[in-house]
């Protein structure tokens, strides 16, 4: 089945290890807006020089350029996918419902995982990357600094200091959140409680989508 999913949440809420899951366990794509800009910035690409001194920053790309980065992309993964990181915000959310109307598609269900702002620092403050497969984890998932898929050398992300997320929490607050009620009022959102270890989130996202548990 062409899943489609989008999961909404603030730094280091899950959406990460849960997008990958939910994507490897459907079969379809998975997108991290997030680390595609970060990789626009290791390879030095024009999208990536015009990212770093924003994603330092921590504040938000302009809609019109995730858009049109998302337009392509959304073309050529037309079997369904789970999005993290996109939409971030209530034009890029009209975008995407414009899009996916203009293409015969529909959404699925939209995730928000929520943890309260203490929670989400400690983690962010262990927090390593994967600069080959964009493996994101706590330190202690990375035995040696390997990265646990592919082995390569994992190190902290250069935007995961205490002052960079509270802007990007701050943003997230201001520009994100009033995506919640965007989509609480088309009837497909759905809030789980992202403190719960991984695999019980994992568990609990499973449950939204087995036809034997859907009320
Ligand atoms: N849809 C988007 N619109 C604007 N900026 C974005 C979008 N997606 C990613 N970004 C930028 O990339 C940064 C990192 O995103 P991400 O990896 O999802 O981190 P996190 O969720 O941990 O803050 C964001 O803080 C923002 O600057």
């Amino acid at each position: 089945m062409a899943l489609r999913v989008v999961l909404l949440g603030p730094p280091a809420s899950g959406k990460g290890t849960q997008g990958r899951r939910l994507a490897d366990s459907a079969g379809v794509a998975y997108l991290s807006t997030g680390a595609l800009l970060r990789e626009a910035v290791e390879n030095g690409t024009p999208l990536g020089l015009q990212a770093k001194p924003i994603l330092d920053e921590g504040g938000y790309l302009p809609d019109d350029l995730m858009c049109g980065i998302l337009g392509e992309w959304l073309e050529r993964h037309p079997d369904g996918w789970v999005l993290d990181g996109f939409p971030r915000s209530v034009p890029q959310a009209v975008f995407l419902d414009q899009w996916l109307e203009d293409h015969g598609q529909s959404l699925d269900r939209v995730i928000a995982l929520d943890a309260p702002l203490e929670e989400l620092l400690h983690r962010i403050l262990g927090r390593v990357e994967c600069p080959d497969c964009r493996w994101t984890g706590q330190e202690s998932q990375a035995p040696d600094d390997h990265c646990p898929i592919c082995g390569a050398t994992v190190s902290r992300r250069e935007d995961d200091d205490e002052t960079n997320f509270r802007r990007r929490h701050a943003a997230y607050t201001r520009f994100t959140v009033p995506l919640l009620d965007y989509y609480q009022t088309h009837g497909i959102l759905s809030h789980l409680d992202a403190t719960a270890s991984a695999d019980v989130v994992s568990g609990a996202i499973r449950t939204l989508f087995d036809p034997t548990t859907a009320g």
